[in-house]
């Protein structure tokens, strides 16, 4: 558990960061998104005490930050950052060994550990352990940044616009592999970004940071439905609203008996894509399967009944 105890920075006459408290379950994602300048970094920052806090305290597990040398805490806090920030002149594989390397690790255990990252992040090891950063896509880069950061299984893995920097498609792959990893590690991770999307799309927790303040911290579905300001609000688009809620279920909560045409859905689908599937073809429902057998339908004017009740 990561616990944020009344954290404030200032900066000269500025106030980055507000007295911010919040806890950090493990094994979750937390997002913390806010616009320019809304303290996001600095809050990131001071949890592994880039940033010394002006007043307030960091605790992991009960243990507060301020208690280990700023290195030797780093070394137990992944940081992952936008445009990767790997050692360019170190293959592959030195660079997601590193933080084991300093920390000791036996030279085959470092060396399981950074095919088993690769493995996991669906790059072929011998094919890219010995690459150098600049033989890699930006994709991959970005990639090996965050195996990096996750090589010494820390405590906590804070990235800060982790995907800024990849093209839509690339960035939305980046995400499902993140959110996929995390789940396989049980890893707890602090995620900074100004896209409230990809906060939606990743975080278990959301908080929203506004001019130096924590407005809201809430699951995504709650942000959607009660945004606390109308800042968080504005932040979400009250467009977009009903289609982000719809975006957070699957379509195992709505499945009913019942026949429907077409092409069956997974039941971990979303409501989104099934309410896509539906305008796309005209149909007024789809089936739905798990594990390969149909388990029933999920009908359009469910569909629409759940994002009315939240709009
Ligand atoms: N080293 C510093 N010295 C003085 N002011 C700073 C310093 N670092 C940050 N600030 C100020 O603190 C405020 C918060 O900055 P911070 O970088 O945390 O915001 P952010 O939400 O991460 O923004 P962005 O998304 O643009 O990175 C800003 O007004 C910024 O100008």
């Amino acid at each position: 558990m990561i616990e944020i105890d009344d954290l404030t920075k200032i900066y000269g006459d500025a106030t980055a960061v507000d007295h911010v408290t919040m806890t950090v379950e493990t094994g979750t994602i937390t997002v913390i998104v806010g616009t320019s300048g809304s303290g996001k970094t600095t809050l990131l920052r001071m949890i592994n005490r880039l940033e010394e806090p002006t007043s307030g305290e960091v605790r992991i597990n009960g243990e507060s930050t301020l208690a280990t040398k700023p290195h030797l805490l780093r070394r137990r806090i992944g940081y992952a950052i936008q445009g990767h920030g790997l050692f360019p002149h170190h293959t592959v594989a030195r660079n997601i060994g590193a933080v084991p390397q300093l920390l000791g690790w036996e030279r085959d255990k470092i060396r399981a550990r950074v095919d088993e990252l690769l493995s996991l992040f669906s790059m072929e090891p011998a094919a890219f352990r010995s690459r150098y950063p600049a033989e890699l896509s930006g994709g991959q880069q970005q990639r090996v940044g965050v195996a990096r950061a996750l090589a010494s299984r820390p405590d906590l893995l804070l990235m800060d616009e982790p995907f800024g920097a990849l093209d839509p498609i690339i960035r939305a792959r980046a995400q499902d592999d993140l959110r996929r990893i995390q789940r396989q590690l049980g890893s707890t991770i602090m995620l900074v970004t100004h896209d409230m999307e990809e906060a939606i799309r990743l975080g278990d927790m959301v908080a929203v940071m506004d001019g130096g303040k924590l407005v809201q911290y809430a699951t995504p579905a709650e942000i959607i439905a009660e945004p606390a300001t109308p800042f968080v609000a504005e932040m979400v688009g009250d467009v977009e609203r009903p289609l982000r809620l719809l975006s957070l279920i699957p379509l195992s909560e709505l499945v009913e008996d019942g026949e429907a045409e077409g092409a069956a859905m997974p039941a971990g689908a979303s409501l989104r894509d099934a309410l896509a599937a539906c305008l796309w073809t005209g149909r007024s429902a789809v089936p739905v399967e798990k594990d390969g057998a149909t388990i029933g339908r999920v009908t359009f004017a469910a569909i629409r009944a759940r994002a009315e009740l939240h709009a």
